[in-house]
Order: structure tokens, then C-alpha cells, then sequence
């Protein structure tokens, strides 16, 4: 593409050099510049990307994006392309490069502290079984519509973005189901992506390492609503909020009247409103009340909280077209989202759960879920990552202590920091709960599973789908589920040789 056609997608840009460039590719990187591509040098939160434009200009970039003006002593052949926001521009540049993909599909995208992946996944099942092909992004994986890979952010970088949306598209995807997350919106991954609908499902405590404050934590979510209300990229944005949460009331209050707002949740002002929710350990149901009309919605899922997430579903799938009572229908044979509420099996009369939550209210929740499921005792498995908001440790110890009847804190993901002390901040929440600290996750789990009696239910929280532990100087492999498994089979095997 001639660099006079790319930048005519930029609204604020100043030029130094030829505009008759010809550039195939934008990219971050300077390790990644070849002739043709543009090198988009981006305030990073670790480096900062100008000083590496040396290199770039070294490996031959046909032109230089830059939030600074052109040096006074610059003599290279580089256009030089000065914007106020390097990150808001690669957005663009790399959407206009790959021809607007998302402009042929409908895009339902998902943000809030917990419930995206769920959600998503759960869009993604209606978006198929409605139209065959769809696609999926977020924590867990991509599915492009012809194969699946575990994805390596829950939303990608705004390049890699733009190719994977190509890709859903070349492969026949009508629509697609994606995460987008506060970081991803803060970063302006999808400043140039358009949608059809934008769910909004919760905001509590996460993430604080990152965004310094609950307020900016809270603006970085409302933000992605805000930049689509004022610019909504010639599609018809509907924003589907959460309005039993305090924050989504206030967002649908500050969207009124410049986005269409659909509500949703159990309270009477809801245009999708659950009534009458109950609940077993294989699944649950609940009306729904959508359109003037009601419909009993039936779901292999727990959780009163996953309520949310299959109204938010409903609510967004209806937005991009697909009819409540279809989706009712579809959700029959939702799938398991893999480590979210999956149960892995049981031995000796107790069962093990393995959920994700690793946020206070998620943990809170997970907890509660099983509680009303009237086991013997809840014993509840879990730790808090290293490297990550700090206040989340005492807060999710009192919420695993308030509904466990016993509690076993243990690693996760401990990163840099010392597996010992973050498991002694975590100790500081529990309020007295009967507790055992076992630093070896695999220890911890054997322990729960080995201990446990007839009837009890073992939830190990924290790690859901992860496939790893991470240390500070290695990586190992480690799933709960498929530990949890073996221990339960050797559990199981034990109880027959006693017998
Ligand atoms: C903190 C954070 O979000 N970092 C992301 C960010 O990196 P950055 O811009 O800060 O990069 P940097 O290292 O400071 O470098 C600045 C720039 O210099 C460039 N550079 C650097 C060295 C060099 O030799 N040449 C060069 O050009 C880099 O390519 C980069 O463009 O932008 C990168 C590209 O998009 C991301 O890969 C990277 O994600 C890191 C790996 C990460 O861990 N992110 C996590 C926290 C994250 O994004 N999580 C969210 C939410 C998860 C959830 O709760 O669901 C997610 O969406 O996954
Ligand atoms: N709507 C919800 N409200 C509160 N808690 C929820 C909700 N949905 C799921 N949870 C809890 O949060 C955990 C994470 O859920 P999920 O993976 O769907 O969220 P997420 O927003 O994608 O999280 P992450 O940002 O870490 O990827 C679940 O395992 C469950 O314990
Ligand atoms: N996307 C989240 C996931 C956290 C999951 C938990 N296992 C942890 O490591 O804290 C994060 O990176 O903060
Ligand atoms: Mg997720």
C-alpha cells in the first residue's frame, strides 16, 4: 500500500518525507523490521520504543512512526510520520493494512474483572451453532474458524489482532466472540475495531498493579465504551451492561442516549432479566424475561454468578442478531469452559472442583456456589499470584475462609517473589478458619483429596485451565485438573485396597 493511501486513516499525523512509499506492514518491534514495514515506536511500561528506532532505521523501515517530531539532525530515507499516540495509530494503520476484517463480521466483545472468558465462550457456542463458523478470543485460546491454539493474551496486541481477524474471516466466520480486557483497552489493541456489541459483566478488586487505582481500573473499562459512543466506526454499537453491578449502573446511566444500552441481570429494570433461579450440582435454570416475552433458559452450568454470564450472552447474541429463543435452545448443550466450575471427578464420596477464581469475588463466589450444593464440608485449595495486586491476598483468604469449611493455602504462580511470604500475607485474611499452608501445590492438593470424607467437595481455585506453574527461575508444567485426577485415582485405588 502507497504510504499516502495508509495514512489518510490517521486523523493527526505530520509529515517528514515522501508519501510515495510503498509499505506492506506496521510493526513494534525493531527486531522485527524488514524493508517495507513501518516501525511504530510505543511508550512501552517496561522500555520505550524510540530508542530503538536507530535499529529499525539499521534494518531498513521505509518509515518511522514516532510521538516525537523528526530530529533536526535525521538524514535517513525513512518518512517520518509524528503522531500523538503511537499505540492509537498501529491500531489503525494495522486495521486499514489487513482491509477493516471486523467490518464483515459481527463482533461481540466482553469486558469486566470476572466472567469475560465465560461469557465469550458462551457467545462463541450460540455464534456457531447459529451460523456454523465463529470465532473466538481470549484468556484461553483462539479459534480462527479452522484451527485452535492457546492464546498468549486474553487480547492481543492491535497488529496481531487485525490478523487473526483476517484469518476468522478468510475461514467463513460470520461472527466473533472476543475478551477484551483492561489492559488491552488501556494499550488501544482495539482502538480500531468496530462492534456490535460490547458487554460490560462486573467490576471488582483486580488489577491494581497495573492501573494504580480502582477509579483508573473502572475508566479503563468505560473507556472502550466512551471512545465507541464518540466514534463508533460506521457500525451500531449496542452496549450490554451488567446493571445489578454498582459500575455497570453507572456506566448505562453516562451511555444514555449515546449508545443503545441493553440491561441485564435480575433487577426489574433489566430489558433481560433472570427470575426464579435454581440450581443442582448437574446444572441450572431460570426464566428469562427478554422482548415482552419469557422463556425458561437451562444450562449445564453452576454458579448463580454464571447467571450473568448467560444473560450477557443472550443479550449480546440478540444484538447481533441471533433470536432469544434460539439461543435459549443452543444453551442446552453449552460447553464446559475449560477450568471454570469443572468438575473433575470424585473418589471416596468427595468431589473435586476446579474453577479460575482468583479474584476476591470470584472466589467468593466459587465458594458460595459449592456451599449451597450442601456438601459435608468445603475445603477450599488456593493461593495468590506473585507479581500481581497485592491487596487482592487478605481479601481473597476472608472470602475463602467466610463459606470453606477448611482452607489450604498454596502457590500460584509465584513469579519473582518468595512463595513463603506471599503465602504469609495471604495467612493474614483467614480470621482463624481452620488452615493448612502447603507452599507445593501438588502437596496441597494430595493433602485436601487424602483428607478428605464422604460427601465433602474439594474446590482448587485459582489456576482454572493453566498449564504451568511459574517460579522465579523455572517454569513447570502443572494442571490442576490433571493432578486432582490422579489424585482421586490413587485415592480411589487406596480405599479399594483397604477393602
Ligand atoms: C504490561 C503489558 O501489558 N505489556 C504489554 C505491552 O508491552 P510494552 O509495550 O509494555 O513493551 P515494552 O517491553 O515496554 O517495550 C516497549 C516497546 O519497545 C519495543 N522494543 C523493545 C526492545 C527492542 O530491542 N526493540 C523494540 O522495538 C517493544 O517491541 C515495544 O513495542 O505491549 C505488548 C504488545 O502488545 C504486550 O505483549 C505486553 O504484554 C505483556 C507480555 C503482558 O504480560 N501483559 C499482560 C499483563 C496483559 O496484557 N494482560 C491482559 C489481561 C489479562 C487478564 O486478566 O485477562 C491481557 O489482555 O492479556
Ligand atoms: N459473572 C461473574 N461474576 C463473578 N464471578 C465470576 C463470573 N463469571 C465467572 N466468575 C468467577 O471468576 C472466575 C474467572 O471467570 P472467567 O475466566 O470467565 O473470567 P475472566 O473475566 O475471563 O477472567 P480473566 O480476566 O482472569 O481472564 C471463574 O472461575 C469464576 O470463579
Ligand atoms: N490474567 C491474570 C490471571 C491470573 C491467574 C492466577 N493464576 C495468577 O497467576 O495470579 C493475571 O495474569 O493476572
Ligand atoms: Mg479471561
Amino acid at each position: 500500500m502507497i504510504l499516502r493511501d495508509l495514512i489518510s486513516s490517521l486523523t493527526k499525523v505530520t509529515v517528514a518525507g515522501s508519501l510515495d512509499t510503498a509499505v506492506y506492514a506496521v510493526t513494534t518491534s525493531s527486531r522485527e523490521v524488514t524493508p517495507g514495514k513501518i516501525f511504530a515506536a510505543i511508550r512501552g511500561t517496561t522500555l520505550d520504543g524510540h530508542r530503538f528506532i536507530n535499529d529499525a532505521l539499521a534494518a531498513g523501515a521505509s518509515a518511522i512512526l514516532a510521538e516525537t517530531a523528526q530530529p533536526s539532525d535525521y538524514t535517513a530515507p525513512a518518512t517520518w510520520l509524528h503522531v500523538p499516540d503511537s499505540r492509537e495509530a498501529v491500531s489503525i494503520l494495522a486495521s486499514t493494512l489487513a482491509g477493516h476484517p471486523w467490518q464483515d463480521l459481527k463482533m461481540a466483545g466482553v469486558t469486566g474483572t470476572n466472567g469475560k472468558t465465560t461469557t465469550a465462550f458462551l457467545l462463541h457456542h450460540l455464534m456457531k451453532s447459529a451460523w456454523h463458523r465463529a470465532g473466538l478470543l481470549g484468556t484461553i485460546l483462539v479459534d480462527d474458524g479452522g484451527r485452535q491454539e492457546p492464546a498468549k493474551h486474553t487480547t492481543p496486541g492491535s497488529i496481531e489482532l487485525s490478523a487473526v481477524l483476517t484469518r476468522m474471516r478468510d475461514n467463513g466466520c460470520r461472527g466473533v466472540a472476543m475478551e477484551v480486557s483492561s489492559h488491552g483497552i488501556h494499550q488501544k489493541r482495539v482502538a480500531a475495531v468496530g462492534f456490535d456489541a460490547c458487554v460490560f459483566t462486573n467490576l471488582t478488586q483486580d488489577h491494581l498493579d497495573y492501573h494504580g487505582t480502582f477509579e483508573a481500573y473502572f475508566k479503563a473499562k468505560a473507556d472502550w465504551f466512551h471512545a465507541l459512543a464518540a466514534n463508533p466506526l460506521g457500525k451500531k454499537p449496542a452496549a450490554v451492561i451488567n446493571t445489578d453491578d454498582a459500575y455497570g449502573r453507572e456506566l448505562a446511566v453516562a451511555l444514555e442516549g449515546k449508545l443503545p444500552v441493553i440491561r441485564f441481570g435480575f433487577n426489574v429494570h433489566c430489558d433481560f432479566r433472570a427470575n426464579n433461579f435454581r440450581q443442582n450440582a448437574r446444572g441450572m435454570e431460570f426464566e428469562l424475561t427478554a422482548k415482552g416475552k419469557s422463556f425458561l433458559v437451562r444450562a449445564p452450568l453452576i454458579g448463580r454468578f454464571n447467571v450473568y454470564n448467560l444473560l450477557a450472552a443472550i443479550a449480546a447474541a440478540s444484538a447481533c442478531g441471533i433470536k432469544p429463543r434460539d439461543a435459549v435452545a443452543f444453551l442446552l448443550e453449552a460447553p464446559q469452559v475449560p477450568g471454570r466450575m469443572e468438575n473433575v471427578g470424585n473418589a471416596g464420596g468427595a468431589t473435586v472442583f476446579v474453577d479460575y477464581a482468583h479474584t476476591p469475588d470470584a472466589l467468593e463466589n466459587a465458594c458460595r456456589t459449592l456451599k449451597e450444593l450442601e456438601p459435608r464440608r468445603l475445603i477450599t485449595v488456593f493461593g495468590c499470584g506473585g507479581d500481581r495486586d497485592k491487596g487482592k491476598r487478605p481479601l481473597m483468604a476472608a472470602a475463602a475462609a467466610r463459606h470453606s469449611d477448611a482452607v489450604v493455602v498454596t502457590s500460584d504462580n509465584p513469579r519473582s517473589e518468595d512463595p513463603l511470604a506471599i503465602i504469609s500475607e495471604v495467612e493474614k485474611g483467614l480470621g482463624g478458619k481452620a488452615s493448612r499452608s502447603i507452599p507445593d501445590r501438588s502437596e496441597a492438593i494430595n493433602f485436601a483429596i487424602a483428607n478428605s470424607l464422604s460427601g465433602d467437595i474439594i474446590l482448587i481455585a485459582g489456576k482454572g485451565h493453566e498449564t504451568t506453574q511459574q517460579f522465579a527461575t523455572e517454569t513447570i508444567d502443572f494442571d490442576d485438573r490433571k493432578h486432582a485426577s490422579k489424585a482421586l485415582r490413587e485415592r480411589a485405588q487406596a480405599i479399594s485396597d483397604m477393602r
